[in-house]
């Protein structure tokens, strides 16, 4: 089969948005001391947002967001191990809809912003996150 460059041709499927090491994420972020501020300015602001509150406010908060921090770790390609469950284990049965999903994101990206980290860096960890919502919303798996 010939290669087909002309996208008016060939589909655009979608792709994985995959994190490159070469993107320095990890460092935009600021390390784990970066992400470990915006994971408590986050889960502040999930704890004020009655979407979420819900889910957060009887859980363990500091174990959630040491998960957190070192699952995004992972993402950006930074030294560490991220030994929590998988997102479908973690979330099964708890009944998140696709509203508190979204409120998540948009708490997250408020504690982003006010880190001031940039925009096309923020939009590549969302990215990374976003097909998690599978595994998320409404998971009775
Ligand atoms: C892309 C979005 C999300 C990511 C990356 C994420 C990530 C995580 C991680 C890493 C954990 C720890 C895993 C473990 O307990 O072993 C966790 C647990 C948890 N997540 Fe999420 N999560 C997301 C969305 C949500 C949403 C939308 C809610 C609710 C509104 C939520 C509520 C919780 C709760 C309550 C726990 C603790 C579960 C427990 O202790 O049994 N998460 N999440």
């Amino acid at each position: 089969e010939p290669p087909v460059a002309d996208p008016a041709v060939k589909p655009h499927y979608p792709t994985l948005p995959v994190i490159t090491q070469n993107e320095h994420l990890y460092e935009t972020f600021g390390g784990k001391e970066g992400l470990t501020a915006l994971m408590d300015d986050a889960m502040n602001r999930w704890l004020a947002n009655p979407r979420t509150r819900p889910f957060f406010a009887n859980a363990d908060q500091a174990r959630i967001k040491d998960l957190l921090v070192k699952q995004f770790c992972v993402i950006m390609h930074g030294p560490c191990t991220y030994d929590g469950r998988t997102m479908a284990e973690a979330h099964r049965g708890m009944n998140v809809s696709e509203g508190s999903f979204y409120a998540l994101v948009e708490e997250l990206q408020v504690a982003m912003n006010k880190r001031h980290i940039p925009f096309n860096a923020q939009n590549r960890l969302i990215a990374a996150l976003a097909p998690m919502h599978r595994d998320i919303i409404n998971n009775t798996k």
